[in-house]
């Protein structure tokens, strides 16, 4: 049996709040990580891959459960780690060489040793020649490189990166990438274990050995399996395909029962999904699903939300979104990573403006609560107006600080856009729109 290096026991994370209640953010979880593969972390944006990912590491605590080093808490073990960030997180007033020296200084390291270790790894990354040169001289993709070599440098056994590439250009990710994958087949790099977290599906599926998807509020896994495509993995083949569509799948389908939910001793759900009293607004702006509503007429309604990334040139993380919000709004159907155009979105995409914000405007007030209720306590007022923060209050009763602002900043947008109401911003709060403005005062009028 391989041996298990990290193993996270019933880990939580959750935020206190001012009120009784917490923001959970990821609910119990078990995970271990094993000598031999490359495990990678997908999931929505929120969903908590980094929080989860700091845990393993030993960077965060977990507000409950415990994370074990080789079966010792990880707090009291000798932890061999490194991490890549996608910011590269490089110190600027350091050369490449000191850069990559740091972390041996940190350890105490003899001066000779450390350069001699240090000068290796620049050679193995492909930064040889380089060593002299400060961060703000590099491309992205050589910056990424002094990242890597920081982080190998001194041999971690698990080797962590959060969305390492994705402020790269896609040809500088994908070499670095599979030299990435070179240095690990061939055991250049005495690393047991990577373990990679990104919302780039196709990269999970070239890399890993596992794959774990994230579903949301709060963070929790949905399927964790076994990749056992051989190297080096074509992106043509129709299991490599298969395989990203079965993920887009999970992805899309993110109400259908996860494979693996982790519940309480009690066996009920994990403590923190209450359930929702709001939806959660999906963030995308209407110009946005009307793009997408325009292009899916175009196809003849229907067509894979994957391929639909593709042709939009969009990374999968923002289409999503547009995806998500259509489909609330009741101008799409999502079955198996399929969009279809439902009548009203179709005839979304066919009117001209004034019709389209007609139509957001009755499937908004129909399918979105809380712009529902906003629309309500304004008509409600005598002075038609009402404050952010009443909103703010109920929402975050739900939702993180952060997302609460989100969500209100979405609402914003769309309550807006369909002319439902107005937001004052320096005062914060919603007032009537012009439109409501005149309907009422045409009705003021004839009833004089
Ligand atoms: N200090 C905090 N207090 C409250 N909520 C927090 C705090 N820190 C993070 N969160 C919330 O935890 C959730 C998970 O965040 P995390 O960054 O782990 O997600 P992620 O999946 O890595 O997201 P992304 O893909 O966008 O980077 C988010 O909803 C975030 O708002």
């Amino acid at each position: 049996m391989p041996s298990q290096i990290i193993r996270a026991e019933r880990v939580e994370k959750y935020y206190a709040q001012p009120s009784e209640n917490r923001i959970q953010v990821i609910s119990p979880t078990d995970l271990a990580i094993e000598a031999g593969e490359i495990v990678a972390l997908l999931g929505p944006s929120g969903s908590g891959k980094s929080t989860l990912m700091r845990m393993l590491t030993g960077l965060s605590v977990p507000s409950a459960g415990e994370v074990y080093w080789h079966e010792k808490p990880i707090a009291t073990a000798e932890v061999n780690v490194s991490i890549v960030f996608q910011s590269f997180a490089l110190f600027p007033w350091l050369t490449v060489l000191e850069n990559v020296e740091a972390p041996l200084k940190a350890r105490g390291m003899e001066a000779g040793e450390r350069r001699k270790r240090s000068m290796k790894i620049l050679d193995t990354v492909g930064l040889d020649g380089f060593q002299a040169a400060y961060p703000k001289e590099l491309s992205g993709g050589m910056r990424q490189r002094v990242g890597f070599a920081r982080a190998l440098v001194v041999e971690p056994e698990v080797l962590f990166m959060d969305e390492p590439f994705s402020a790269l250009d896609v040809l500088t990710a994908e070499n670095l990438r599979s030299e990435l994958l070179e240095l690990w087949q061939k055991k250049t790099i005495p690393t047991q274990s990577i373990f990679i977290v990104t919302h780039n599906i196709e990269e999970a599926v070239l890399l890993a050995d596992r794959i774990i998807v994230l579903g949301r509020n709060p963070g929790h896994i949905r399927t964790d399996f076994k990749v056992t495509l051989s190297h080096p993995r074509d992106r043509k083949t129709a299991a490599f395909t298969q395989l990203v569509d079965y993920i887009y799948k999970v992805l899309t389908q993110p109400d259908a029962k996860p494979p693996a939910l982790p519940t309480t001793p009690s066996g009920k759900a994990a403590s923190g999904s209450r359930t929702p009293h709001y939806q959660m607004l999906p963030h995308a702006r209407p110009g946005g699903i009307a793009g997408l509503l325009e292009l899916l007429l175009d196809h003849n309604g229907k067509d894979d939300i994957y391929r639909l990334a593709d042709d939009l040139a969009f990374e999968i993380d923002d289409l999503l979104p547009i995806v998500d919000a259509a489909q609330l709004l009741g101008f799409l159907t999502v079955t198996e990573g399929d969009a279809a155009i439902t009548a009203t979105g179709a005839e979304y995409a066919n009117s001209e403006i004034l019709r389209q914000k007609e139509l957001f405007r009755t499937a908004a007030v129909e399918h979105v609560l809380l712009l529902r209720q906003i629309v309500r306590a304004i008509e409600a007022k005598s002075d038609r107006t009402v404050s952010e923060e009443f909103f703010h209050d109920m929402l975050d009763e739900q939702f993180s600080e952060e997302e609460t602002i989100r969500q209100l900043e979405t609402a914003i947008n769309w309550g807006r856009y369909a002319e439902l109401f107005d937001f004052d911003a320096s005062r914060r709060r919603f007032i009537r729109s012009a439109k409501m403005r005149a309907e009422e005062d045409e009705a003021f009028q004839e009833a004089e």
